[in-house]
């Protein structure tokens, strides 16, 4: 069986702690990051909106502009903090997720950006699906009151190690995008993601492990730490599942990084073990990586 994981990493999550100056977040997600790459992480991953509170009444006092690529300082200081943050860990940031506006169509979306080692920037998604729900008496959010969902899915290739599959928190309740990453052979889906305390709860850690037992992959799952304060409380409770859904490592509410040591081994062994990769029956359903590129 080919290799999906070329070589053993180190997966750090950082559950940060962020507030209403992007400055202060940025220069709190550089230091996290740091210490994160201090301790042997390779691949280091921020939560969504992780430089700015969360919630439609933010999106466009933060959201910055990525177009033409490279933005202007100016127009994006996360592109250029985050650039500077992978290249100072070298290491593989995934920088979670921030408010983007394309200026072009006025459009606002939830967009990640991934840098390489060297500051380049490898790879970009924009939440695909957006975060539209009502739980009377619980929980009522509309993101596309103000975003507007991306067109594409996002697998990025790590050149040393293998292939990742990137999306956005909600993006998690879609099991298509996940199986399509993983038939694509990802051996890793990234889910930068902020639930609160009422969905957090039911369903966080199931999707997560949910993932991957579907798709024998790797699954992590980066939220914000807890503000008591926020206007959207975010779960925390970060964590990271193996292949086989086991859970690796999880995070309580408050600001820590959880690390795991990803193996090709567990991937290989699990499909060894339980080989559904090979026991699918397209000719009864629809292979939903079929024609996507
Ligand atoms: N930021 C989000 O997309 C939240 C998703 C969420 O909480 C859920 O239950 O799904």
């Amino acid at each position: 069986m080919a290799a999906f994981l070329r070589k053993p990493l180190k997966l750090a999550l950082v559950q940060l702690a962020s507030g209403a100056d992007k400055t202060v977040n940025l220069s709190h997600a550089r230091s996290k990051v740091l210490e994160a790459a201090q301790a042997g992480a390779r691949l280091i991953v921020l939560p969504e909106c992780f430089n700015s509170p969360y919630g439609t009444q933010y999106f466009p006092k933060y959201a910055e502009t990525l177009h033409p690529s490279p933005p202007t300082k100016e127009q994006s200081p996360s592109y250029h903090a985050l650039s500077a943050i992978a290249a100072e860990a070298n290491a593989y940031l995934v920088g979670g997720s921030i408010p983007e506006l394309e200026t072009s169509s006025k459009k606002y979306y939830n967009t990640s950006l991934v840098f390489s080692p060297s500051g380049s920037l490898i790879g970009t998604h924009r939440k695909t699906h957006l975060f539209d729900i009502d739980i009377p008496g619980k929980i009522s959010f509309k993101e596309s009151d103000v975003l507007s969902p991306g067109d594409h899915l996002t697998v990025i290739d790590l050149p040393e190690y293998g292939k990742i599959g990137l999306a956005i928190c909600y993006d998690i309740r879609f099991p298509e995008a996940a199986m399509i990453a993983a038939r694509k052979g990802a051996f890793l889906l990234v889910y930068p993601g902020a639930f609160n305390t009422t969905t957090g709860p039911l369903h966080w850690s199931l999707l997560g492990r949910a993932r991957a037992v579907d798709n024998q992959s790797y699954v992590a799952l980066c939220s914000p730490a807890r503000d008591v304060n926020a206007s959207y409380q975010a779960y925390g409770h970060t964590l990271i599942a193996d292949p086989s859904a086991n859970i690796l490592s999880e995070a309580e509410d408050s600001e820590t990084i959880i690390y795991a040591d990803l193996s090709d081994e567990a991937i290989v062994n699990i499909r060894k073990g339980i080989p559904i990769y090979t026991q699918r029956r397209f000719d009864l359903y629809l292979d939903v990586s079929e024609g996507q590129n």
